[in-house]
This record gives C-alpha cells, sequence and structure tokens, in this order.
C-alpha cells in the first residue's frame, strides 16, 4: 500500500507540472483522477450524468444507455489526452473503438427487463458541450443533425482517459429535459432538471445497484 500512495502521489507530482504557457493542460483536471483509479485496480467505471432530451422519441425522465459520445470541446483540441506523455497508461495516438463497453450494456439492458423499466429506457449517443450556459435552439438542432440523443455537460473526458487507460466503461444519461428544438419553447430551466433528477433519482440507482452486483468477480452480493 506504502508503494502504491507514493506512486500516485509521484504521478501526481510530474502531471500537475504540466501547463502551457496560456492555461494549464486540460490533461491533469480530468486525467489525473481517473488514473488514480487504475492505480487503485478501478476495472469498471460507471458515469452518470443529467442531459436534454435531442431526439423526439424521448420524454422526460427517460435513461438513455450511452452506447458512444460526441465530445464537442474535443473536436477544439480540449482533449483530455493532451500532453500526455507518460505511455505507462497507454499510447500516445490511441485508437479507442467502442468507448461503452457493449457487454456491459447488454448486462444493463437484462436488468432493466427484470426491474420493468423498459418503457422508460433508450439507447443512444451523447454529445458533450462545455456549458457552463445552456446553448441556443441552433446549436440544440444542430447537435440533432450531428446525430446526438441528447446533450450533456460531463462524462466525455472522463470516458476518454478510461478507455485509454484500459478501465471499462458504462455511461447513462438521464433525461431530465427536453431541449427546446424551436424558439418559442420554453428555454431550458435548471430547478425542472433537478426535480426530475429527485423523482427519477430511485430507478437510476436500482439499475446501477443491480449492474454493480453482477459485475464479474464482484463480492458485493450483500448491498
Ligand atoms: O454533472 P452533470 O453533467 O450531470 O450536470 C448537468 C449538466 C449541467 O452541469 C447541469 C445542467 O443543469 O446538470
Ligand atoms: N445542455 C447541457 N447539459 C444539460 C442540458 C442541456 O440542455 N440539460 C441537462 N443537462
Amino acid at each position: 500500500m506504502h508503494r502504491l500512495i507514493n506512486s500516485i502521489s509521484l504521478h501526481f507530482k510530474k502531471v500537475s507540472s504540466f501547463s502551457v504557457k496560456d492555461k494549464p493542460l486540460p490533461f491533469p483536471q480530468v486525467a489525473m483522477p481517473v488514473h488514480v483509479f487504475k492505480m487503485l485496480g478501478v476495472e469498471t467505471l460507471f458515469v452518470t450524468n443529467a442531459a436534454g432530451g435531442l431526439n423526439s422519441s424521448y420524454t422526460i425522465g427517460d435513461i438513455m444507455i450511452v452506447k458512444d459520445h460526441i465530445s464537442m470541446p474535443g473536436l477544439t483540441t480540449d482533449n483530455p489526452l493532451t500532453g500526455f506523455t507518460n505511455e505507462r497508461f497507454g499510447e500516445q495516438l490511441p485508437a479507442l473503438p467502442e468507448l461503452y463497453d457493449s457487454g456491459l450494456r447488454e448486462l444493463a439492458w437484462s436488468v432493466v427487463g427484470e426491474l420493468g423499466l423498459q418503457k422508460m429506457v433508450r439507447e443512444g449517443t451523447l454529445v458533450q458541450v462545455g456549458g457552463p450556459s445552456f446553448d441556443t435552439v441552433s446549436v440544440f438542432n444542430m447537435l440533432r443533425r450531428l446525430g446526438a440523443d441528447c446533450v450533456g455537460m460531463s462524462s466525455a473526458p472522463e470516458v476518454t482517459v478510461a478507455r485509454h487507460c484500459g478501465i471499462r466503461v458504462f455511461g447513462l444519461s438521464l433525461v431530465t429535459d427536453m431541449a427546446p428544438m424551436e424558439s418559442d419553447l420554453p428555454p431550458t430551466n435548471h430547478q425542472e432538471i433537478l426535480q426530475t433528477a429527485e423523482v427519477r433519482a430511485r430507478d437510476v440507482q436500482k439499475l446501477v445497484c443491480e449492474m454493480i452486483k453482477r459485475l464479474p468477480n464482484n463480492n458485493t452480493s450483500s448491498t
């Protein structure tokens, strides 16, 4: 354990020294905690987020199992692996197929069936924007045209780093609101998002806990 703590603190020191002249690299802010998970032996990462529905067949309160993501910040050089030089965790120019593990998605669907949640569960593509402001009607329509089913402000960078260093990932988005696709619709409202999250928290918790119980070599059957 002592050696592990030493190597973690060494990693923090090495990585936190990264910076370019005008801003710290995104790498340390996202990758470090994920690399600490890796060093602690974590094999599977679950990520959840609140997202706005873009797909008109979705409704508020739906749970979307994330099949893939589009990272808008990542497309504009804000990639969590920027400045990455330590091949200890993975190659420098990686391809990252199947970011969201297909086996975990199949497991999710079998648990959804047993919990009777089928009617409110989807599977689709999450697009992550930088935030913190909500986007305009034109941006929401653009994101839908890009193939996204819902839009959030987190998950993509930590998933990228986790997959890069060999941690399996499962992601789910709670559709807390429907993104306004017409200018005469009410704007996104954070209070509505919090309320939906409150209402659906128990179902999300049941799904995640039941999945964790069934992960291979997991002895949490008592939870
Ligand atoms: O932490 P997440 O991404 O779930 O938080 C969502 C996105 C925004 O931060 C906020 C919008 O209300 O909730
Ligand atoms: N955009 C980004 N993140 C969100 C939204 C949204 O419209 N709704 C809930 N989280």
